[in-house]
C-alpha cells in the first residue's frame, strides 16, 4: 500500500508500505495514483515527498506481480 500523509507548509507525502522491501505490487501502484490525486486536488500542495517506510525506499517492481507492467504501461 501506500499511505497518504498532508505535511506541514506546502507539503504532502507518499509513503511507500510493503514489507520487506517496499516493491511496487498492483496494490501500491494504485496508492500512489490515489496519493498523487489527493495531492493534486489540493491546491494548497506546492511539493510532494515520496519515501518509503522502515528505512528502505523501494527495491523497484515486485517481482512475480506480472500485473504491474501492465499497469504501469497502460493506466491513464
Ligand atoms: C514497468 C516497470 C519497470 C520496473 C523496473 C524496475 O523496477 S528495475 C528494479 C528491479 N529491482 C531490483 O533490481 C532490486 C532487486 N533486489 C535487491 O537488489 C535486493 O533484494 C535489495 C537490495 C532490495 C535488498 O537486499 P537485502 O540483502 O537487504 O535483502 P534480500 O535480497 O535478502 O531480500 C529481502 C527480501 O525481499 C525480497 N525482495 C527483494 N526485492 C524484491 C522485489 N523487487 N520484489 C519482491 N520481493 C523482493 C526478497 O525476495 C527477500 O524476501 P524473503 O526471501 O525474505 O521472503
Amino acid at each position: 500500500m501506500a499511505e497518504y500523509t498532508r505535511l506541514w507548509n506546502c507539503l504532502a507525502l507518499i509513503r511507500l508500505r510493503n514489507p520487506p522491501v517496499n516493491s511496487i505490487s498492483t496494490a501500491v501502484l494504485h496508492g500512489i495514483k490515489a496519493g498523487l490525486q489527493k495531492a493534486l486536488t489540493d491546491h494548497t500542495v506546492k511539493a510532494i515527498v515520496i519515501c518509503g517506510a522502515d528505512g528502505k525506499f523501494s527495491a523497484g517492481v515486485q517481482v512475480c506481480d506480472s500485473s504491474v507492467f501492465y499497469n504501469a504501461q497502460c493506466s491513464p
